[in-house]
């Protein structure tokens, strides 16, 4: 464990404690957030849903130590994250956490291969390890066969695990994702969320995967519904849902 925690794993991964960031938008504040308290433990899968704009991006962002709460506390492991240093905070981004992001973020000049080991690359791993790592994660993700192809000569749902094993190199404890599965069709999105459930499982990793999917819901251990900056009960949720967003909208209409 590095110097960020130096804890265990008993308690909670991740928590919230009465989370808020506003935005300041000239004279106007923009609440993105307004009071989430939550607790993530070790290899849970969680899906967070909730509609455009409820704040699902902006609370991966403060629970990755990419954006700062306005107030409230993250604590990660226990400590309180506005506390830590930049260096503690650089610490926890790059050695504890594993992003994907929807658009994906590959360098198309580079092979699978180069991608996820530049990863690795930029958090230090030497020669050897680092050549057994990267190949190691794209076997893990399906894609032994698949090293020296850039993205471009892979498909949507290849690139989206070329994403998955290059956030996985450097052997996260928690992995936030943003959408994983919004630019693939319902099949290969599928095939994506069994990957992510057999990576918790087998790696006991973490995930937190912001999603509008409604497929998700038999993939993960927990769905959190956010609107309009808090966390909601289903109910809630569901009633907030115009009528065609529901699952008994896709129920055939009273029989005549
Ligand atoms: N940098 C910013 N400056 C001002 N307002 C912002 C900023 N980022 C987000 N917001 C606002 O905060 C709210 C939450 O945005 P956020 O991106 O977290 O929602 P989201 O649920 O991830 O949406 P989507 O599903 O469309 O990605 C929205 O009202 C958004 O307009």
């Amino acid at each position: 464990m590095s110097e960020t925690n130096g804890t265990t794993n008993s308690g909670p991964i991740i928590e919230t404690v009465d989370l808020w960031r506003i935005y300041r938008l000239g004279d106007q504040e923009i609440p993105a957030l307004r009071g989430i308290n939550l607790r993530i433990y070790e290899a849970e899968f969680i899906a967070l849903k909730g509609r455009s704009g409820s704040g699902k991006t902006t609370l991966l962002n403060c629970l990755g130590g990419l954006d700062k709460p306005t107030r409230g506390e993250v604590r990660i492991f226990g400590q309180e994250i506005a506390k830590w240093n930049e260096r503690q905070l650089t610490n926890w981004r790059r050695h504890q956490v594993g992003f994907i992001f929807q658009s994906l973020g590959l360098l198309p000049a580079l092979s699978a291969y180069e991608n996820v080991e530049l990863m690795l690359r930029m958090i230090g791993v030497k020669g050897k390890e680092r050549h057994r790592r990267t190949v190691e994660c794209l076997e893990l993700v399906g894609l032994g066969k698949w090293m020296d192809h850039r993205p471009y000569e892979l498909s949507g749902g290849q690139q989206q695990r070329v994403a998955v094993a290059r956030a996985l190199a450097n052997r996260p404890s928690l992995i936030l994702a943003d959408e994983p599965t919004g630019e693939l069709d319902s099949k290969t999105g599928r095939e994506i969320l069994t990957l992510f459930r057999t990576i918790v499982r087998e790696q006991k990793v973490t995930m937190l995967m912001a999603t509008h999917d409604s497929l998700v819901d038999e993939h993960v251990d927990k769905v959190l519904h956010l609107r309009d900056g808090q966390i909601v009960t289903q109910a809630e949720y569901d009633a907030e849902l115009a009528p065609d967003e529901t699952d008994s909208a896709q129920q055939p209409a009273a029989v005549p």
